[in-house]
Parts: C-alpha cells; sequence; structure tokens
C-alpha cells in the first residue's frame, strides 16, 4: 500500500520525537497506513493538523511508586497515567501492571484506546496507565501497599469527569479494590464513577468482567455470518488464560465451539477433550497457579513449555495475552491448517507482517481496538449505573454488549466498504475511529 506523502511526513515525525518506543511507532504506523482514503475525501483534517495533535498524548504523567514489602524492604516502582485525548469525554483506559511497562507501551497502548472508545459510539475519550510492578509472587498485603502508593499520586489526576482508569494485564477486581479504597480515602468522596472494574457488591457492573473475551468472540461471531459460517462446531484456540482468554472461552463454549488450547507465558496447554473451563479457572483465578497445574489434573491435556498455541491446528485463533505474540510464522501455521478468522482479544497481539498474511490469504481478521472494545463499552455501561445508581441484570448488560459489538462490527465493514477496501476490518476501524475523534476536533478548536 503506498502511503499518503503527508501521513508519511507526520510517521516520520513520530520516529523522530519518540525514540525507541517501538510498540508506539508501531501503532500509529497501522492508523497512519490506513488513512489515505479519508485524508483525500475530507482535507480539512489535514488543515487542521489532526493527526499531528492525535500523535501528541495531551498529557503523559510519570511518577515515583515507593512501597514496602513483608520483610521490610523499600521497592520502588514507576507510575505512568497517559491522558491521550479528551475531545470525545473523560479519558478512559486500563492499568497495566507488568515489568514490560515503560512509557512507549503506555503511549501504545492510550493511541489504541483513542480510536477503540470512538469506535463504541460512547461519550469516551482515551488513555492508559500503569506500573512496571509485577504482582506475580507478591502477598496480598505487597500488592495493596503497592496499590495504595499508587493511587495516592494518581488521585490527584482522575475523576469521574477528568479521567476513569480501570484493569487490564496483572489489573484485576483485587487490584481495582485497593486502588478504590485509597482513592476514596484520599478524596473522603465516594465517587464510583472515578474507577471501572469494581466487585459488584461496591458499585462495579454485571458483565464487566465477562465482557471482553465475550465481545471478542461475538465480534468473530459476526465475521463469520457475512461468510454464511458460524462459531457452532468450529475448533479454537485461544492465547494466554487470563481474564480476556478465560471469558473468550466461555463465551466460545456457549456458542457451540471446540476450544482446544490455552496458553500462560510459561507454556501451552492442548486438551483435544475441549478445555474444561471450571477446572481452567479454579486454576487460574482461584489458585492463581500457572496453566501447567490444569494439565496435571486433567488426564487428556498434554502440556509444552514454550510451546505457542498457534502450532495448534484451528478455524478461529484469538489472540488474548499481548502485543506481537502472533508472528509471521506462527500466521503460516494456521493458514496451513486451515484458519477462517482471527479476532484480537489483546490489544495488537499480531505482528504486521501477520496481519498481512491473514488479509491476502482473506482470513478474516478483526483488529484489537474493535474485536476487544467490549471490555471499555461495558465499562461505559458501568459508569452509566454509577451516575443514576442503579444495578442492571446480567441479561439486560450481555444484551446491551451484544448490540453494541454488532454496532462496531457493521460500522468497521461499512466504512471498509465506503472507502474501498471491502472486507478489511482494519482499514474500517481506523478510519471510523478516526473520523469520529477527527470531527469533534475540528468542531472543539485547536486545543
Ligand atoms: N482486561 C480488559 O478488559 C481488557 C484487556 N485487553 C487486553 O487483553 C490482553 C490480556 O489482558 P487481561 O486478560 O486483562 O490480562 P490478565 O493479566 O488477566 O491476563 C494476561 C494473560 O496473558 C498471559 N501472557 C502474558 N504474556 C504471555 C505470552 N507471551 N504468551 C502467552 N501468554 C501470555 C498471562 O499468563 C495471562 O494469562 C492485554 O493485551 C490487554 O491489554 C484489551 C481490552 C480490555
Ligand atoms: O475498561 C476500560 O476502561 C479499559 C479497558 C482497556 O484497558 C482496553 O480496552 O484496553
Amino acid at each position: 500500500m503506498t502511503v499518503h506523502p503527508r501521513l508519511t511526513a507526520v510517521f516520520e515525525e513520530v520516529l523522530r520525537r519518540n525514540p525507541g518506543e517501538t510498540e508506539f511507532h508501531q501503532a500509529v504506523r497501522e492508523v497512519v497506513d490506513s488513512l489515505g482514503p479519508v485524508i483525500d475525501a475530507r482535507p480539512e483534517y489535514a488543515d487542521a493538523a489532526v493527526l499531528e495533535r492525535l500523535c501528541e498524548p495531551e498529557r503523559q504523567i510519570i511518577f515515583r511508586v515507593p512501597w514496602v514489602d513483608d520483610s521490610g524492604v523499600i521497592r520502588v516502582n514507576r507510575g505512568f497515567r497517559v491522558e491521550y485525548s479528551s475531545v470525545l469525554g473523560p479519558y478512559k483506559g486500563g492499568l497495566r501492571f507488568h515489568p514490560s511497562v515503560y512509557l512507549g507501551i503506555v503511549k501504545f497502548l492510550g493511541f489504541e484506546q483513542v480510536f477503540k472508545n470512538a469506535l463504541t459510539g460512547m461519550p469516551l475519550g482515551g488513555g492508559k496507565g500503569g506500573s512496571d510492578f509485577d504482582p506475580r509472587g507478591r502477598s496480598d498485603a505487597e500488592v495493596m501497599r503497592f496499590c495504595q502508593s499508587f493511587m495516592t499520586e494518581l488521585a490527584r489526576h482522575i475523576g469521574e469527569y477528568t479521567d476513569v482508569p480501570a484493569g487490564d494485564i496483572g489489573v484485576g477486581t483485587r487490584e481495582i479494590g485497593y486502588l478504590f479504597g485509597q482513592y476514596k480515602r484520599i478524596t473522603n468522596r465516594y465517587e464510583s464513577g472515578a474507577l471501572t472494574g469494581k466487585g459488584v457488591e461496591w458499585g462495579g457492573s454485571l458483565v464487566r468482567t465477562e465482557a471482553t473475551g465475550y465481545g471478542t468472540v461475538l465480534f468473530a461471531e459476526e465475521m463469520l455470518h457475512t461468510r454464511d459460517r458460524s462459531m457452532a462446531g468450529l475448533r479454537v484456540v485461544v492465547s494466554g488464560s487470563g481474564n480476556v482468554a478465560l471469558h473468550a472461552v466461555e463465551k466460545a463454549q456457549q456458542l457451540g465451539a471446540h476450544v482446544v488450547a490455552c496458553s500462560d507465558s510459561h507454556g501451552a496447554v492442548l486438551d483435544e477433550d475441549g478445555l474444561d473451563l471450571d477446572l481452567l479457572k479454579q486454576v487460574r483465578l482461584a489458585e492463581r497457579l500457572p496453566v501447567r497445574a490444569y494439565a496435571e489434573r486433567r488426564p487428556n491435556a498434554r502440556y509444552s513449555p514454550d510451546a505457542r498455541v498457534w502450532d495448534v491446528p484451528a478455524e478461529v485463533a484469538l489472540p488474548c495475552a499481548t502485543q506481537n505474540e502472533l508472528t509471521a510464522a506462527d500466521a503460516k501455521s494456521l493458514i496451513a491448517a486451515g484458519v477462517l478468522a482471527v479476532a484480537e482479544g489483546a490489544n495488537m497481539p499480531t505482528t504486521p507482517d501477520a496481519v498481512e498474511l491473514f488479509q491476502n490469504e482473506r482470513v478474516l481478521f478483526a483488529p484489537g481496538k474493535a474485536a476487544n472494545a467490549g471490555g471499555v463499552a461495558t465499562s461505559a455501561l458501568e459508569m452509566q449505573q454509577n451516575a443514576s445508581r442503579d444495578a442492571w441484570t446480567f441479561d439486560y448488560t450481555e444484551q446491551r454488549l451484544a448490540d453494541i459489538m454488532r454496532g462496531i462490527h457493521d460500522r468497521c465493514a461499512a466504512t471498509a466498504e465506503e472507502f474501498g477496501a471491502p472486507g478489511d476490518y482494519v482499514v474500517g476501524a481506523n478510519i471510523a475511529g478516526f473520523t469520529r475523534v477527527a470531527d469533534a476536533m475540528l468542531a472543539l478548536g485547536v486545543i
């Protein structure tokens, strides 16, 4: 694909101003490569330097997070919050606690979040945050002290109308609880709308935990329908075994699929009988053990250290772990085995050359900013419930999620068609997300 000269200049400036931030470069590049047709059709975007402005976050906050471990040793981590764009609503996006976190990762996630949130059609800006803190192997008390220290700084930057964090890798209901507790204590306000992903007993929404994984599978189902197929009876592999992966397995099984593999950062499990989700949840969520423990308790399951789920033949592949985890070599294995659809539950899990291979082979491919938007959309539903002091039923909330995912699918498909790339959900998602943000930027002036 030839890239528009204006867009090439924007990307070169991104490289110059953000040295070493390779994930951020990759995320910007993917969007820039899609926007040529819309920049030609709507010159006012270029005149207003919309993309130049979007490549620079509105605010980047970096702070020290000191805390004391169980043996009394003082530890120091680095905290981040990148408040990326607020033209559509308060900054909204998760917090990631993982040793790999640095500014380039938070900026890539924040950039993706802006377009994703726009695609939902809801009043949400985009942001992301996190820390290089590793919660694995830490006691509850250590995680609590870390979260309290992290929030002691973050509290001055967030709020229902300014910036609303949620979870991501390494941040689940436990961490959101400690963060919310400290926020409440510092501000002396029960401001439920300041964080999402809360426990249902203290202001959370039913379905938020399940929403990202469920939404990813619902998106895959919508794509399959365009080829008169459905998930029922298809063989599925899922990478990861965290929040997104487990709930992707759950929804795929509910739709009648046969899910045979999942993984963690150490290895993969293959279970030809179909994954036993209750056992998997027991191992991963209740006991916080690696997936190897699942295979040890399941007679026909096989565990392979360092193995990847992409070597397992499947018709649907759902990368739900982390960025750049599905490479060109993996894509070739999946294509050779006859994969029909790939939907990204994680953010940017498929490398650009792997995406190109899938698209060249007409494999249905859903980018994360569309396929995994069910999580943030359900966070917006949580904020609606908080604002109206209400609590919706599981069925009602799930129905809202399903309607939102169908809407995102149809918006991406229609936009791709309109801009001459039928069936290309990457182009559809990027242009549909971009135009919503860009139109708001034109309306709000140079800010
Ligand atoms: N939690 C949410 O609502 C949303 C999460 N996401 C994305 O989904 C992905 C997963 O997030 P969560 O499930 O929330 O995190 P999590 O912390 O619950 O789970 C992460 C999982 O990935 C596994 N993992 C990490 N590196 C791996 C590797 N190299 N190979 C195989 N497995 C690996 C971990 O073992 C763990 O099972 C991330 O990319 C995140 O940004 C996207 C949208 C919303
Ligand atoms: O629910 C949210 O606010 C954020 C979810 C998130 O971090 C994501 O969509 O990547």
